[in-house]
């Protein structure tokens, strides 16, 4: 980018191009109607100083004035500011005209149609605002990126949000196109190139190519950049942390506040050189609530000018407790929030897709593009926090050697993080430059006061509630003044049981809560082994602490042998829940621990009484349980969708779901068996015998699995189980058959995931791609597509497409007539014809890996041999 320096006295230089990594000054921008192009001072003129009398210095003159009165030394135009003879800078001035838009301090409009001589003496409006009204720049293509005001609604018909700086990646597609409607530019193509940055992406300008060929490259692009929008998403990150805080009974500000006023915090939050805030404390210190808290207050007072993004780990929900899932979700946040940032993760989720934040080389890829995601000089003010980083359970030291490295690379980043007392974090932490440590046994005072106010808020609810009258409610008070020993969760837990106890009597119950949180763990796990549901509930704790993500109450009934056939009943499912006290929550229809600290203690604590005979029954028990049900319930095409082609995007959940109950034993099942596999003296070789359970399953069940997989949305995962799965089978040198099986459906799945996920019955059609000796192929014979068997050898084609590159992403529209991949657009023609299409020629004599089906039933292979049919 070059700008205009102006001297302050009319005079004006231009400056040398800055690089992407120089830091721009403020300066102002213009925005005006361009006249005939010899009016124009271009860039030219401005080097060789020629053609002061062209009418288009008036704008510069009026441009520089203004600047010079807003206290602005620096302007830019593009009549002048970019070199047109310079194919690649103009084409970068094109690519990123928005942004620099967006980021100028001022932006002036000049509307050479509209005087304010209009203006009458006598303050009628009337005809001024005829002209203004009427005038040229509000139906140039160029100038729709540079609307700001609120009334240009009425005019232009743009949503009222998007012209108050509402992010414009939240405005539908169809809807941005549509503002381009009434608006003219001189050369057609510029209609296309001036939503680059509305859309922000990035296309090379061709003039001569035609609008329509633009429109066509422009809407691949944003095909391009929604798919990497939608596949670095994982969950809702705001709805998370709504979901924690109910699950937590909501968050109280009188007993967070004090951290807004606490030097430590101040000093983070005005310092500029403390980029890097600490907050440790022991479990049920209140740390996760302070962290809401702290978002809240931060998106309040930063909303418009900063980023932020946070992510709160979770050991108990395996797709929340990594260090690649951390940098997910933050990448995902900053993106929706900046969406030029996508511009790092573009280049190599374009040649990867999904995989790139799935596969064994996630954390690498994600760790490199966050590193240059916070040096983007255009990163705006950034606030990063993470909650409990004790609870990273993979990769945390990995995590923390990046947050120390980027912390003190960027000074543009603010970061916050939570953990309990651990060593090895605080360790890792000593290495970042300024960093402040905030102790909350330190802040003793403060967190004591905290909670009294907590502890009478929820006195006087539990006293509303349950009509206390008052000598009991001060009893309640007093014991939990007295016992809290500052710690929120204790007060919490007693609380959860006050609700559930009746009135009578309270002052004598209270001595069931002893102070200190395990004391009290402990007191409820007796509580359970002498009740007359001991048995059953030593059956459901163990396997809600053993699996590796919160279950639903229907996924419950599908491990827990006694609660077969209950899974249409799941108020029966949440009664027999409930028999295991106070230790377990049900939120909409999930169960969870109510705290992590009581499945800690009931995983160190209490061993002999939930795994008698080790943890690793508990996954036996989950395996088997696993293969039992889904071997009676899967079967080809569970959701009845008939068509083989049928898209993901096209298939909605059936009521009731078959896979409701079954959802978690399909994804997880080789998961327990790896991890019951893992103590050698138990496990029973028996299970990866020819004929054993394992074997039959695959034989039986390969693909109907495989369909649910990609139904439950799972691919990826899946890969990573098979993987697991083929492993075990060496390791514990499973029979021959079962080790070919077991190595056959993963080199299924590796050819065919692609198709299999964007559509899941393409399973069944994956067959005909397979060599005829694939012993899936042998034991699915049946199961291949009848009227369809394409033969590469000897078909007629109705046409052939041959590509340049590999195409992860293929889909016919829904008429069938045109097929849309990342490799442009190709019609599907119904006559014979040995014409290729569109897509550049290249053939590659390799096989094909995947397929995808047409409407019409047409087939086609893609990478290398590409063929319609
Ligand atoms: N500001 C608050 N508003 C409402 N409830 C709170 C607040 N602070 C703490 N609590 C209650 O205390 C419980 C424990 O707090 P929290 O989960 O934040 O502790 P923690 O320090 O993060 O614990 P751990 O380190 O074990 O994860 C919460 O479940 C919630 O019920």
């Amino acid at each position: 980018m070059r700008l205009l320096q102006c001297d302050g006295t009319g005079g004006c230089r231009l400056t040398e191009a800055f690089s992407s990594n120089e830091a721009i000054p403020p300066y102002a921008i213009l925005s005006h109607t361009w006249g005939a192009e010899v009016d124009e001072v271009n860039f030219d003129d401005l080097i060789k100083h020629t053609r002061a009398d062209k009418p288009g210095y008036e704008k510069i003159r009026f441009c520089a004035e203004q600047a010079r009165r807003d206290g602005l030394e620096y302007i830019w135009i593009d009549t002048c500011c970019i070199n047109k003879d310079n194919k690649a800078e103009l084409s970068k001035a094109i690519n990123s005209m928005f942004r620099w838009y967006g980021d100028a301090a001022r932006c002036y409009v000049y509307l050479s149609d509209v005087s304010t001589a209009e203006r009458k003496a006598n303050g009628d409006t009337s005809e001024w605002e005829s002209a203004f009204r009427g005038s040229k720049w509000f139906t140039r293509g160029w100038t729709l990126q540079e609307l700001l005001a609120p009334r240009i609604h009425e005019i232009t018909a743009i949503l009222e949000a998007a012209l108050r700086g509402g992010l414009l990646s939240r405005f539908r597609v169809s809807d941005r196109l549509s503002w381009m409607e009434h608006r003219q530019t001189t050369r057609e193509e510029d209609k296309v190139y001036s939503f680059l940055g509305i859309f922000g992406v990035h296309i090379a300008p061709f003039y001569g190519e035609g609008m329509g060929k633009a429109l066509i490259r422009l809407q691949d692009e944003i095909n391009k950049l929604e798919q990497c929008t939608r596949d670095l998403h994982v969950t809702d990150p705001q709805r998370d942390k709504t979901r924690i805080e109910e699950t937590k009974s909501g968050l109280l500000e009188d007993s967070y506040h004090w951290i807004l006023e606490n030097p430590d915090f101040r000093r983070w939050q005005e310092e500029p050189q403390s980029r890097l805030l600490w907050i440790k404390g022991d479990p049920g210190k209140g740390k996760t609530m302070l962290l809401c808290g702290i978002i809240n207050e931060l998106s309040k007072s930063t909303a418009e000018t900063s980023l932020l993004a946070y992510f709160f780990c979770q050991a108990t929900d395996s797709r929340i407790n990594s260090a690649t899932a951390v940098l997910r979700r933050l990448l995902f946040m900053l993106v929706s929030q900046q969406p030029s940032l996508i511009s790092h993760l573009r280049e190599k989720h374009d040649q990867t897709g999904k995989a790139l934040f799935e596969d064994a080389n996630a954390w690498v890829a994600l760790s490199d593009i966050f590193a240059s995601v916070v040096q983007d000089p255009s990163l705006k003010v950034t606030y990063l926090v993470i909650d409990a980083l004790d609870e990273c359970v993979t990769d945390l030291p990995k995590l923390l050697d990046l947050i120390v490295q980027t912390s003190s690379a960027s000074s543009r980043v603010k970061w916050i993080m939570s953990s309990r007392n651990w060593p090895d974090i605080e360790e890792r932490l000593e290495r970042a430059g300024d960093k402040i440590r905030l102790s909350l046994e330190l802040n003793a005072d403060s967190v004591s006061a905290a909670v009294r106010s907590y502890i009478k808020h929820k006195v006087s609810r539990l006293a509303q509630d349950k009509r206390y009258d008052d000598q009991t409610r001060d009893a309640v008070l007093r014991h939990l003044y007295t016992n809290a020993n500052d710690t929120f969760l204790w007060v919490a837990l007693v609380c959860q049981n006050l609700e559930k106890m009746s009135r009578f009597n309270i002052i004598k119950k209270l001595e069931v809560f002893p102070p200190r949180l395990n004391s009290l763990y402990n007191r409820m796990v007796q509580r359970i082994n002498t009740s007359d549901d001991a048995d059953l509930c030593k059956r459901i704790l163990p396997t809600v602490a053993v699996v590796y993500l919160p279950v639903t109450l229907q996924e419950l009934t599908s491990l827990v042998e006694d609660l077969d056939g209950l899974a249409e009943n799941p108020d029966s499912v949440r009664e027999i829940v409930d028999l295991c006290g106070s230790l377990l929550t049900i939120r909409d229809g999930t169960i969870y621990f109510v705290h992590q600290s009581a499945k800690d203690f009931l995983l160190k604590e209490t061993i002999d009484i939930i795994f008698p005979s080790g943890r690793e029954v508990a996954h036996y028990t989950i395996f088997s349980r696993s293969l039992l049900v889904m071997s009676n319930a899967l079967r080809r095409d569970i959701y009845e969708l008939g068509a083989l082609g049928c898209s993901t995007e096209q298939i909605a959940q059936p009521k009731p779901d078959p896979l409701t109950a079954l959802r978690y034993s399909c994804i997880y099942w080789i998961d327990h068996l790896y991890d019951y596999a893992s103590n050698h003296s138990m496990f029973d070789v028996s299970v990866l015998q020819s004929g054993g359970v394992v074997d039959s399953f695959m034989r039986k069940k390969a693909l109907y699995w495989l369909e649910s997989v990609s139904l439950c949305k799972s691919m990826s995962k899946g890969v990573v189980s098979t993987g697991k799965l083929v492993a075990l089978t060496e390791e514990r040198a499973a029979t021959s058959s079962t080790m070919e099986v077991v190595q056959d459906a993963r080199r299924f799945i590796m050819y065919h995931k692609a198709a299999i996920e964007s559509s899941p019955l393409q399973v069944y059609g994956a067959l005909l791609f397979s060599p005829t000796r694939s012993v899936i192929r042998t034991l699915f014979k049946n199961e291949e597509p009848q009227g369809m068997v394409w033969d590469a050898r000897s078909s007629e084609y109705l046409q052939t497409v041959n590509v340049e590159k590999v195409l992860h992403r293929i889909s016919f529209d829904s008429s069938g007539n045109y097929l849309y991949t990342d490799g442009g657009v190709v019609s599907v023609s119904t006559q014979s014809t040995t014409t290729p299409a569109t897509i550049n020629a290249e053939t590659r004599p390799v096989q094909h890996r995947g397929i995808a089906l047409a409407a019409a039933g047409t087939w086609i292979t893609y990478n290398s041999q590409n063929l319609l049919r």
